[in-house]
């Protein structure tokens, strides 16, 4: 049994694993009772099926109660196995030897029962006692009274089975594990107290908690060392957010968040997201681009309720990403990076199971599945398995399951990579379609992409926004204009490069230079480019030019030269 961390999770799927655990349970113990009594064993013959059937029912939720326990001690379900496995062995040993000092008849020590395997075992050997002793009588339903023994056996694991599912509840809260957001230790005093705190409160921010609106502004303080690579627009985004001067509705608002990871392998801290503050408003596909390393993952996952950060982060639907992520999992869809779909479920009961996760009620889930297939034209593969599925099909599945419920913000992890052009393009109007009511937050390294999809773009590095704007004003600002590219033969290049760097305007920059193909950005000067292509066509067999071409400044543009450029600064931290 895996180690589920977040609570929310954890109050949603528990119950099903508890039924279909005690479902499993029941059938072994039927087959096991069936064959007991096929060989007429006098103790099953004999003893009270009544009994027998009261004694296997509070055991079985026993068991489970406590293997939910134990599971929320441990990360990996493996060792939780072992543990158990070794500790009811070791129990049935003892119970075995203390059957015999503690012969029927002679007080058992209450604190023997709390142990429930003990409880159990001591039962059952009660029972068998009395069936085979000439000396006693078997155990009818009418010995079951207070005073009795076995009575007082069966009362002790009855009372443990609350006990032990809230503490596994509490410990799955508050343990700290790779994933998810840990509660603090007093989360089931504070946190009601926090909600009752809210609903008597008339607030200013979509339902933001006041006094988490104070902390925010405290945390205000900004490090300038941190946010010195920022553009002039993600210096006016924050002053906006800082002075409440956005749509307090925005599905997105993102405050000053900061994420610090223990350093890997004996390295210092490292500080992945500096500082990070915006808003999305709603109807916006927010692109979120920046090189490997450059802290999106870190941003999503903490927004996504999946890490921590080391500071307050914001809101998203109104409520606040650390403390209502109950609320938050409820309005939020993903789609991460690669595919996690089950094999053998279909594509109608993946979405059924993401639907109820959500907490769509039943007589809606129908319509609300299929609306979700509608949506990525995948109606007629409803009784498909995923594993039937072709690449492109299981990611407007996995896309399907974002938009499930009509989540009010939802997070899509480079939705096309390693995708054919034409499902690009069928999911990108997927995607288009999507976005009237909600926020969507698009990481992709295609740049493409972005320019195609969204109407905001963030480009990050080495954890700080380093810029913030709509794909027309980044190229007006990062874009020089224009783009000359050539290629040559390599022992050309040389001369081929001087020729069109004599023609080119002042303030060119050199793009690219690989191999023998180079390209140049220049700004854009009327009558230029008219003159440039004349003489290049010109002259061009004599400076050992093959093939050339001008274009305009793309979104690709801007970004290789922003990043390379604020990359080499970073570096020099
Ligand atoms: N659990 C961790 N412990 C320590 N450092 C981490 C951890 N996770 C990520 N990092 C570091 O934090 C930085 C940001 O990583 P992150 O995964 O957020 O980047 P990214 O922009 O998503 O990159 P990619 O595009 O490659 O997915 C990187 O330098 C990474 O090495």
């Amino acid at each position: 049994m895996r180690k589920i961390h977040s609570w929310p999770i954890f109050c949603q799927t528990r119950p099903a694993q508890y039924i279909a655990f005690y479902i499993l349970y029941a059938i072994s113990a039927l087959v096991f009772l069936v064959i007991e009594g096929v060989f007429k064993l006098q103790f099953f013959s004999l003893t009270d099926s009544r009994v027998l059937a009261l004694l296997f029912f509070i055991w079985g939720h026993n068991q489970i109660a406590l293997s939910f326990f134990f599971a929320s001690l441990f990360n990996r379900s493996r060792t939780a196995l072992v543990i158990v496995f070794l500790l009811v062995l070791y129990s049935v040993l003892i119970s075995v030897s203390s059957n015999f000092i503690f012969e029927v008849g002679r007080e058992f020590p209450p604190w023997f029962l709390i142990w429930s395997p003990f409880a159990f075992y001591r039962a059952l050997g009660n029972l068998n006692m009395m069936s085979y002793s000439p000396k006693l009588l078997p155990y009818k339903m009418s010995n079951l009274t207070s005073g009795d023994e076995v009575f007082r056996i069966m009362i002790f694991p009855i009372v443990e089975i609350p006990v032990y599912l809230g503490v596994a509840a509490y410990l799955s809260a508050v343990l700290p594990s790779e994933f998810g957001v840990r509660r603090p230790w007093h989360f089931p005093i504070t946190e009601p107290l926090k909600a009752l705190q809210r609903s008597s409160h008339t607030t200013t921010n979509g339902g933001v908690d006041p006094k988490s609106e104070a902390s925010l502004a405290m945390a205000a303080a900004v490090n300038v060392d941190e946010t010195r690579f920022e553009d002039s627009d993600v210096k006016a985004e924050r002053a906006r957010i800082n002075n409440g001067q956005f749509d307090p509705k925005s599905p997105l608002i993102v405050k000053h968040m900061r994420k610090v990871y223990a350093g890997r392998g004996g390295a210092g801290p490292k500080l992945a997201v500096k500082d990070v503050t915006f808003a999305v408003e709603e109807g916006i596909v927010f692109g979120l681009l920046g090189p490997n390393g450059a802290g999106k993952t870190t941003l999503i996952s903490i927004l996504t309720g999946l890490y921590e950060a080391s500071t307050d982060t914001g809101t998203l639907a109104g409520f606040d990403v650390t403390a209502d992520t109950a609320e938050v999992y409820k309005r939020i869809g993903i789609c991460p990076q690669f595919d996690i779909l089950w094999d053998d479920l279909t594509v109608s009961e993946h979405l059924y199971f993401y639907a109820r996760l959500k907490g769509i009620s039943r007589p809606e889930e129908r319509e609300a599945v299929n609306i979700a297939m509608a949506n990525v034209a995948l109606t007629e593969f409803a009784n498909r398995l995923s594993k039937g599925l072709s690449g492109g099909e299981k990611r407007r599945l996995s896309i399907a399951i974002a938009l499930i419920g009509s989540p009010k913000v939802v997070f899509l992890d480079e939705p096309t990579t390693g995708l054919d052009p034409e499902v690009r393009r069928l999911i990108w109007n997927i995607v288009n379609n999507a976005k009237q009511d909600k926020t969507i937050v698009l990481t992709t390294h295609s740049m493409e992409e972005a320019e195609a999809l969204c109407q905001r773009i963030g480009i990050m590095a080495k954890g700080t926004l380093r810029c913030l704007a709509n794909p027309i004003r980044l190229k007006q600002l990062y874009g020089t204009g224009f783009r000359v590219y050539f290629n040559s033969l390599v022992d050309d290049t040389p001369r081929a490069s001087a020729f069109v760097e004599s023609l080119l305007p002042a303030g060119w920059k050199k793009v690219d230079d690989f191999a023998t193909n180079v390209s140049y950005e220049f700004p854009a000067i009327t009558g230029l480019l008219s003159n440039l292509f004349e003489k290049v066509e010109q002259r061009k067999a004599e400076n050992g030019i093959l093939d050339w071409g001008i274009g305009q400044t793309t979104l690709e543009d801007v970004f290789v030269s922003l990043i390379s450029e604020n990359d080499a600064n970073a570096d020099a931290e």
